[in-house]
């Protein structure tokens, strides 16, 4: 199959003053076009360390990130990234704040083109006739809706979630979920998705990814069976039911508190 994303033998240790910290060892991820991974893992196994490394932002010692084929030595104008924290200017209106990626990112579109693009992503994700507020008078909801269009404005290949709906509450966290579905619809990408929450893994994506607990290697994979946008009343199946008790004992081998022989690794891609 042709992969867009393609994390091959990734190992890497950050340099501290106690020596090298081994954070990766032996990571493989594949992601097709349009695809949407989700990644889960033990706290501190290092999760937001491979987004760094598909974003252009670090390099691996070992192993290489390849997208389109390409390996990847330096930052790309075709990620979009959206994080827990919308990191939001306050000096800037929310429209505006959509905008910035068009003001850095090399494009021809005029200032109208821009506003009119930004526009329209604030609309699919119900935040029109909010564009002229400040960051501050939104809820975290809808700051984290904002960033979206913001990680989407400049139309990138490959969307980062580092994740992006931790901090919401429940109720909120299953419209950001739905809203997710709509806007992927509408504005293909393929995406990884970092997340704790194993019902937001399965409800969204058509992989689950687990990584093992520091250094991470890919330790198991669940295809989902689905793909594109889902009903909430999916995660209460039986289906569903099966894949979370399979991630919830593949997350506690992670940890060290179960041992590997009892998984039923029926959903498992390889
Ligand atoms: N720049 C750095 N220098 C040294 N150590 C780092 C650096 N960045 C991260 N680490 C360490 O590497 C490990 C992995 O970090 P990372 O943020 O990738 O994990 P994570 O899985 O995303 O964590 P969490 O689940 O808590 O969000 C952690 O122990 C962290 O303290």
């Amino acid at each position: 199959m042709n992969h867009l994303i393609d994390i091959s033998g990734v190992r890497h240790a950050y340099k501290t003053e106690s020596g090298p910290l081994p954070v990766l060892d032996g990571l493989d991820i594949s992601v097709p076009e349009g695809g949407f991974c989700a990644v889960v893992g033990p706290s501190g196994c290092g999760k937001s360390t491979l987004t760094k490394l598909i974003a252009g932002l670090m390099r691996p010692d070992a192993g290489s990130v390849k997208l389109h084929r390409t390996e990847v030595t330096s930052p790309r104008s075709t990620v979009g990234m959206a994080f827990q924290n919308p990191v939001l200017l306050e000096w800037r209106t929310i429209l505006d704040n959509v905008i910035l990626p068009l003001e850095i990112v090399p494009n021809k579109l005029t200032r109208a083109q821009r506003e009119e693009r930004a526009r329209s992503l604030l609309s699919m994700v119900g935040l029109e006739g909010f564009e002229e507020k400040r960051p501050s008078e939104l809820s975290g909801g809808m700051r984290q809706r904002a960033s979206l269009c913001r990680a989407l404005v400049h139309k990138p290949e490959v969307l980062i979630l580092d994740e992006p709906f931790g901090a919401l509450d429940a109720f909120t966290r299953e419209d950001l979920w739905q809203i997710m579905h709509q806007v992927k619809e509408r504005e293909p990408f393929t995406g990884v998705l970092i997340t704790h929450d194993l019902r937001e893994s399965i409800f969204l994506a058509d992989q689950v990814v687990v990584l093992s607990g520091r250094p991470a290697r890919t330790q198991y994979v669940l295809d989902v069976g689905t793909s594109g946008p889902r009903d909430l009343d999916h995660l209460y199946t039986a289906e569903a039911s099966e894949m979370l008790a399979i991630l919830r004992h593949q997350i506690e081998i992670a940890q060290g508190r179960a041992e590997p022989q009892a998984s039923a690794p029926a959903r498992a891609v390889q």
